[in-house]
């Protein structure tokens, strides 16, 4: 068996490798969250869902802090289940759409290009799974490419 401590040297290895290519570090992280956030709730389309589940916005940042050092870093400070708690809410893709526009044009406004293509890769793969997800959860199987959009669910069984 491969000792623990080698899967946590590499790790420490790949997080130190991303760093110096991109620069991104936990100061760069917690700007791109809270200038993102800060847009999503002045926003027409995604403000109101995250206003119906978030009653308090601080640890709710705190998370997405250590998602994003997760996902960007590897760091492995996030543990949660994403899907699970996106399945239910009401969207479709003219959300994930906004949401990604938002989440790149923060990207590029507050961090090096190397840094924001680095972000914006991995937030546009996990928003096509969580969108897939969601399809799913509302009874509708996506094709490659195909983007859920509500009102296309199937018809109930008559009987
Ligand atoms: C249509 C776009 C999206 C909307 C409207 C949305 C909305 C929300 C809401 C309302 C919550 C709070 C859920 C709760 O605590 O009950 C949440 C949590 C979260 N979202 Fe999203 N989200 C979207 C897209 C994304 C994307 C693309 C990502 C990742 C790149 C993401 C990552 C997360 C994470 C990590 C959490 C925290 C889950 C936990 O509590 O562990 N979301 N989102």
């Amino acid at each position: 068996m491969i000792p623990v401590s080698s899967h946590v040297e590499r790790r420490a290895e790949v997080t130190e490798r991303i760093r110096a290519e991109t620069g991104i570090d936990e100061a760069m992280i917690a700007a791109l969250v809270d200038g993102f956030y800060a847009r999503v709730r002045e926003d027409a389309i995604l403000g109101p869902v995250f206003a119906a589940r978030i009653a308090s916005w601080p640890p709710h940042l705190e998370k997405m802090r250590r998602f994003w050092s997760s996902v960007a870093l590897m760091s492995g400070d996030y543990h949660g289940q994403p899907m699970r708690l996106h399945a239910p809410l009401p969207i479709d893709a003219a959300h994930f759409d906004r949401w990604l526009a938002l989440f790149e044009a923060t990207a590029r406004e507050l961090c090096p290009p190397k840094a924001a293509e680095h972000f914006i890769e991995r937030a546009r793969r996990i928003a096509e799974s969580l969108e897939l997800g969601i399809a799913v959860n509302n009874g509708v199987l996506l094709g490659t490419g195909e983007r859920y959009r509500r009102g296309n669910e199937p018809a109930p069984a008559q009987d």
